[in-house]
């Protein structure tokens, strides 16, 4: 068959997204073993998005969001977020980066805040650190908790407020120097489903009042069904999305998945589907006008 004509060559990979994550390896190596965390991950995220992040323990969830944080450098592969080249920062760079630009919220609460120091005090503290004015941190403080609605624990320590009012406090933290990517590693993960909900629509909230974007990493499938795209990890790479539409009037709201492919146009098949159709090693492709057929090619298996 005739090939329509090809679209205009892609500009540079994710030229005008927040975060730019280009075969992104990080391979831990101990005395005995090397563990490859990420093999080759590509990610995308828009500013404005807010995302959540899937699966299995050891898929490499928290490396990701480590390497995004600069808390941790990838063995190789690219990773670009607000324009900061993450693979190549200086010390005052990195500095600058984990100060400015992104925030994180850890899944314990008590390694966000602090235990001798009230709501108001740890949300100027990361202000304070960057040279903010006091009368600045004070306000900026209030609106924060103000807006995750925990302007009540004002003048509370963290022993004084539910797990969900510490979690809710914690992002106030890191949203203090107002940071364009915020980062969040299963923040509603030690909370009942009522109040994991709670801390949920307070991130939805940032990123719809203060225009966050917003990558959570979670175990918990109610979080994921209430955001508009999921990204599963499976061994260190993107392997499937979901996309969801909002309900509008009339219309209910569609959850579609898809399958991620690489730069290189790989593609990884379900393994159910591969089992149903016993495709093995090889597979024969062809292109049809409006979709790729994949088919068995069990006739000439066994070959060298
Ligand atoms: N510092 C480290 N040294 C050695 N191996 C590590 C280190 N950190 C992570 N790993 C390994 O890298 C892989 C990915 O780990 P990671 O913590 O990113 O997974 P995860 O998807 O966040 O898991 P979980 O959901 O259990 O938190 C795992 O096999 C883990 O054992």
């Amino acid at each position: 068959m005739t090939l329509p004509p090809a679209p205009p060559r892609d500009r540079a990979f994710g030229h005008d997204a927040l975060v730019v994550c280009d075969n992104v390896v990080r391979i831990y190596q101990t005395e005995t073993v090397e563990v490859q965390a990420l093999q080759g991950l590509d990610l995308l995220v828009d500013r404005g998005e807010l995302i959540a992040v899937v699966g299995a323990s050891g898929s490499g969830k928290s490396t990701l969001l480590n390497v995004l944080a600069g808390t941790d450098a990838p063995t190789a592969g690219k990773v670009r977020v607000a324009g900061h080249d993450l693979t190549d920062l200086t010390r005052t760079e990195q500095v600058h980066y984990r100060r400015h630009v992104v925030g994180f919220v850890r899944q314990q609460a008590a390694r966000n805040l602090v235990p001798y120091l009230t709501a108001a005090q740890v949300v100027q503290l990361p202000m304070t650190i960057a040279g903010t004015p006091a009368r600045t941190r004070a306000t900026r403080a209030d609106e924060l908790l103000d807006l995750l609605g925990v302007a009540h624990c004002r003048d509370r320590r963290p022993v004084e407020m539910s797990g969900g009012e510490q979690q809710r406090v914690s992002i106030a933290v890191a949203l203090a120097n107002d940071p364009q990517l915020l980062l969040a590693d299963e923040p509603t993960g030690e909370l009942d489903s009522e109040t994991a909900a709670e801390v949920f629509s307070a991130l939805r909230t940032v990123n719809r009042e203060l225009g966050a974007t917003v990558v959570v990493v979670t175990h918990d499938a109610a979080v994921s069904g209430q955001v508009a795209r999921t990204v599963a990890i499976r061994d260190g790479r993107t392997s499937s999305e979901v996309l969801r539409s909002e309900e509008t009037d009339g219309a209910p709201a569609t959850a579609e998945e898809y399958a991620v492919m690489d730069r290189a146009g790989r593609v990884q098949l379900p393994r159910e589907y591969r089992e149903a159709l016993a495709l093995t090693r090889r597979v024969r492709l062809a292109l049809a006008a409006d979709h790729v057929e994949i088919r068995s090619s069990s006739d000439r298996d066994g070959d060298a």
